[in-house]
């Protein structure tokens, strides 16, 4: 067996060593005893290693690397010469790094170059990992992992392509659009232009849906160029549209080319945090389907998947093939695992309201959701605030995504003229009716317990206020009763607990009141972004008092200041530690948020929802469900 390698001394040809007859001696090699030869190796080796190390540790260990080669090579190799392998050494590879380690600590020594790399490297392992975790079963599986962006066959006109990058970003910074990510498709200012049907436009025109907000003129075309992306935009601020619209238009294109027949389908999916929300979305993109029927085009069919429906009329709609569903996490993956539906053609998923989604406990599901995908899909994600859990979810789920956001995540809609007021617990409901004479109706109440959402409609309907009321604990059919009957003007007042109205669309909402300060300033600005809605002006008025946590009148404090709002006297004597920080230190001078919740008033290291994320956490709970215990999208 032969120990020589490319690199090392001639071949020894040790055991040829007889000459021939005709004296041909120029090829003699002399013999060199294997021991000898080893040594030479086992020198050879210690030399390199030692150049790699520091000369203290080389020398220290020099000598037993050598010993170690050596005994290692004799014992396997050499086995009756085991008398010159000497003993084994006793520094391990982890030992010799403790060793380096303890090394530069000592000299004071920066990272070494190599260390830098190696944590650069475990860091994208990590994201690798958690990338992997997304990624379906069948390209776990394949090893397959997606690095472009999926192509459609959508493209911005030619007029709006001949623009330079100068003209794109000039329109963006009109409209106050911020974009990030690689390639960003161009914004197109008219619907026209982005090459929607005729139909959809003339059914928006009628709607009274003329121009694209911020968010639609940029983030449509990049949904229509088949970009992953996340959207974020102020509440009401048309992301509906923003996300149905690509959806619609993707499953025209495949109906167009090849029709859908029984059991197949969807070519695209619509997550939403809550049944009423997803019925909301789920009667949007229906009305636009029926008006593409009544101008010739092919029906395009949209399962709504929520709980509450039953199993066999989804089931039913299903088999005649299906182009979108529009779903709860819950009752999706359900519907998945039970092979009732399948995502063989699947090709677009939107998580709407991604912030809630997260917040209530459903990543796990919507992992498990990603893992029925069989190919590449697009993943549209939007959100009105962009707490980290988001950010991060985002990185490992989304391929060269592309950002595009309208204001700062988290921050309140300007058209909505924010009012607080202190008033005690016990005042709190007479003064609530002298605050519904501010406005007509309808009017939106909000309260966090479910006890308090059923006592003061209890209260206004003694007053004769037509009311109805909202929450978790309410079973379906009053759910939709009272969301019915207050968007049909029916009633005048709703009553409603955060989880039921969630991303709501009510039209005309006057004034929101806020009979509670909500404990976390995401779910404030969700709650005034009832009203201000399409470009209207509304109000919201906000009850508050020494029962709210500092922490979050101060979060409330710095959302008024940024939104340019009167501040009450009782906000403006809190002690601000924030008040210390000077936005200039800040690159950009801009208002730094809680990286975590998004809360203007603290900083991650005092965020009261991190804080309860971990109490949840170490109890044991998902932190599914809001506080009434209620699941948004429970099968
Ligand atoms: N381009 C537009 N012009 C005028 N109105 C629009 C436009 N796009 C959407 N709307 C209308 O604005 C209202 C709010 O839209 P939408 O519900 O999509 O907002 P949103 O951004 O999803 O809000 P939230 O975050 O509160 O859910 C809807 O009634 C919708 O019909």
């Amino acid at each position: 067996m032969s120990h020589t390698t490319s690199t090392e001394t001639p071949p020894p040809r040790a055991q040829d060593n007889h000459h021939d007859g005709d004296g041909d001696d120029d090829d003699y090699v002399p013999y060199v005893p294997v021991r000898k030869r080893k040594e030479a190796q086992y020198e050879r080796i210690a030399s390199r290693y030692n150049q790699r190390l520091p000369a203290t540790v080389a020398a220290a260990n020099g000598k037993d690397r050598v010993r170690d080669h050596k005994a290692r090579a004799e014992s396997e190799d050499d086995s009756e010469d085991d008398r010159a392998a000497g003993p084994r050494s006793t520094v391990n590879l982890v030992e010799q790094a403790v060793e380096l380690r303890k090394q530069q600590l000592a000299s004071g020594m920066e990272k070494t170059e190599e260390e830098k790399r190696l944590e650069e490297e475990a860091k994208i392992l990590e994201a690798h990992k958690q990338k992997k975790q997304l990624a379906s079963a069948a390209e776990l599986a394949q090893g397959i992992q997606y690095t472009e962006a999926m192509r459609t066959s959508w493209h911005p006109p030619a007029h709006i392509r001949a623009k330079t990058p100068e003209q794109h970003e000039q329109l963006r910074e009109k409209f106050h659009i911020i974009v990030e990510g690689e390639d960003v498709p161009p914004p197109i200012p008219t619907f026209k232009e982005m090459r929607i049907p005729k139909p959809i436009l003339d059914y928006l025109k009628s709607k009274n849906i003329k121009k694209p907000t911020p968010i639609q003129l940029q983030g449509l075309p990049v949904a229509f160029s088949g970009r992953d992306m996340i959207g974020i935009a102020f509440t009401g601020s048309g992301k509906t549209l923003a996300f149905s619209l690509p959806l619609i238009m993707l499953a025209l294109e495949c109906e167009g080319k090849l029709p859908l027949i029984q059991g197949e389908g969807p070519v695209g999916v619509i997550l939403c945090p809550s049944r009423e929300l997803a019925r909301q979305t789920y009667e949007n993109i229906s009305a636009i389907c029926q008006v593409l029927e009544r101008a010739g085009h092919p029906l395009l069919r949209t399962l709504l998947c929520i709980g509450g429906i039953s199993m066999h009329d989804q089931q039913h709609t299903l088999s005649k093939g299906v182009h979108m569903v529009v779903a709860t996490p819950g009752r999706l993956q359900d519907m998945l695992e039970k092979q009732k539906i399948n995502f063989n053609i699947c090709r677009y998923l939107c998580m709407d309201e991604a912030d809630r989604m997260v917040d209530m406990g459903f990543e796990e599901d919507v992992r498990n959701i990603m893992s029925f995908f069989r190919h590449q899909r697009q993943t549209v994600l939007y959100s009105a605030t962009m707490p980290k859990k988001i950010q991060d979810f985002a990185r490992s789920a989304l391929v060269k995504p592309v950002v595009v956001n309208v204001g700062r995540a988290g921050a309140a809609n300007l058209d909505v003229i924010q009012e607080v007021e202190y008033v005690k617990d016990e005042a709190k409901i007479i003064y609530l009716l002298e605050c519904l004479q501010k406005t007509a109706p309808p009017v939106l109440v909000f309260a966090e317990n479910k006890h308090d959402v059923d006592d003061i409609y209890e209260y206004l309907l003694l007053k004769g206020v037509e009311a109805v009321a909202i929450h978790g604990g309410k079973t379906q059919e009053e759910r939709e009763y009272a969301i019915r009957s207050f968007k049909s003007y029916k009633k005048d007042v709703l009553v409603a607990s955060d989880v039921a109205s969630k991303g709501l669309d009510f039209a005309d909402i006057q004034h929101v009141i806020n009979y509670d300060m909500p404990k976390e300033i995401e779910d404030y600005v969700h709650r005034i972004g009832r009203t201000g809605r399409s470009g209207k002006t509304g109000i919201a008025t906000t009850f508050i008092n020494m029962g709210c946590s500092e922490q979050i009148l101060l979060d409330l404090k710095h959302l008024l200041r940024e939104a340019n709002q009167r501040i009450p006297p009782v906000l403006l004597a809190l002690d601000d530690p924030m008040d210390h920080i000077s936005t200039s230190n800040v690159p950009g001078g801009r208002l730094r948020s809680c990286t975590f919740c998004g809360g203007l008033g603290h900083r991650i290291t005092e965020c009261p929802k991190l804080e309860a994320h971990r109490r949840a956490q170490m109890a044991g709970r998902t932190g599914r469900g809001d506080a009434e215990g209620h699941r948004g999208g429970e099968l």
